[in-house]
């Protein structure tokens, strides 16, 4: 299985995240993808591959012009006002006001976000251009006929809608590759994000649409981060209806329970018949990830990419979350030594 990765990550490495009302540094922080590339190699997985440039077309075919205007031009409006720390936003369109775009810089940055985990740094841009030129490189591999591929991704990007940034996440890598998918000629895409929280960006891309079933397992958001998306009763609107599966699942979920969702979301996807599969791979279902409360353990992992074999799909995994920086490469590459049944 090929790697597809892009030292660029490491342009993006913000000073720091608000946690328990201190300021503290980020956990989405670039030896993530050191650990990971470490394990590709270490367990020799396959080749890992510099991305290949497809320019900004396939990212505009779902995010707005506004938007990608907004991340490409941010740092250098933030610097020009004397700024060097951060740019970080602290008003949104929140209900009860207006949704009306701003001309301010400031205002921009609340309208294109939902919350304040996305930081924008010099490098930002460079960064998440290239982490879904890294992703957009592992659809291409399949497209020429690979029967897997990894997308080693940093920044990642499951919570960014069309025109919202959150969560770590910019780009939506994985919703760039299904448009990818689709415009190369494949009728029906199938997402499994597997990460801890919600992929709320993804599923409200492919929301009203049925050639993309977006399934995600997660911890609910009755409970837990984004909060405001990802319930059960969330099953897809118009076209898109019987189209989005959530999963939500109690804090302190184990492989059990873990499991039982991984089989009811592989039955969907398998009954949905798509042409390509692309997997969320977020690991942060750890048992010992700082930020997550499931309990899966490391020898799951190999489990999950077994079970994600078995539906028998050319497969993309798109690197998501994983905080767990010590075993962040054990559970993921787990994952994909599991699916290649080593
Ligand atoms: N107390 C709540 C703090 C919330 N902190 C933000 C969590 C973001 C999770 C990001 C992720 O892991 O879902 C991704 F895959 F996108 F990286
Ligand atoms: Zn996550």
């Amino acid at each position: 299985m090929l790697t597809f990765y892009s030292d660029d990550h490491r342009l993006h490495h913000a000073q720091g995240e608000m946690v328990g009302g201190e300021f503290k540094p980020c956990f989405e922080m670039p030896a993530r993808a050191d650990h990971v590339l470490a394990r590709v190699r270490e367990r020799d997985i396959g080749e890992v591959l510099a991305p290949r440039d497809f320019g900004l077309t396939p990212i505009a075919r779902i995010h707005t012009a506004d938007y990608l205007d907004f991340l490409q031009k941010a740092w250098a409006g933030w610097a020009a006002q004397g700024n060097t720390a951060d740019f970080l936003p602290g008003v949104f369109p929140a209900r009860h006001l207006r949704a009306k775009r701003p001309n301010d810089l400031y205002g921009q940055y609340g309208f294109h976000s939902f919350d304040c985990f996305a930081p924008i740094t010099a490098g930002t841009w460079q960064a998440v251009y290239s982490s879904a030129q890294v992703a957009l490189s592992g659809q291409a591999e399949i497209a020429a006929g690979a029967h897997s591929a990894f997308a080693l991704c940093r920044p990642p990007g499951h919570h960014a809608s069309a025109d919202v940034m959150g969560g770590y996440c910019y780009l939506n890598n994985v919703a760039i590759v299904a448009q990818a998918c689709l415009d190369q000629g494949a009728a029906r895409v199938a997402i499994l994000d597997v990460d801890y929280h919600h992929g709320n960006g993804t599923q409200s891309i492919f929301y009203d649409r049925d050639d993309v079933f977006v399934a995600n397992i997660h911890g609910s958001p009755s409970f837990e981060y984004p909060h405001f998306l990802g319930y059960a009763d969330e099953a897809g609107a118009g076209r898109g209806e019987g189209f989005n599966l959530n999963l939500p699942l109690a804090a302190g979920s184990a492989w059990d329970i873990w499991g039982a969702a991984l089989e009811t979301a592989c039955q969907r996807i398998a009954a949905y018949g798509p042409d390509v599969l692309l997997v969320s791979l977020g690991v942060d279902t750890y048992q010992n990830d700082p930020i997550s409360s499931f309990k899966l353990d490391s020898p799951d992992y190999l489990r999950m990419g077994e079970r994600i074999a078995a539906l028998g799909k050319p497969t993309l995994f798109v690197m998501e979350g994983g905080y767990a920086v010590a075993e962040i490469g054990i559970n993921a590459v787990n994952v994909l030594e599991g699916f290649q049944g080593a």
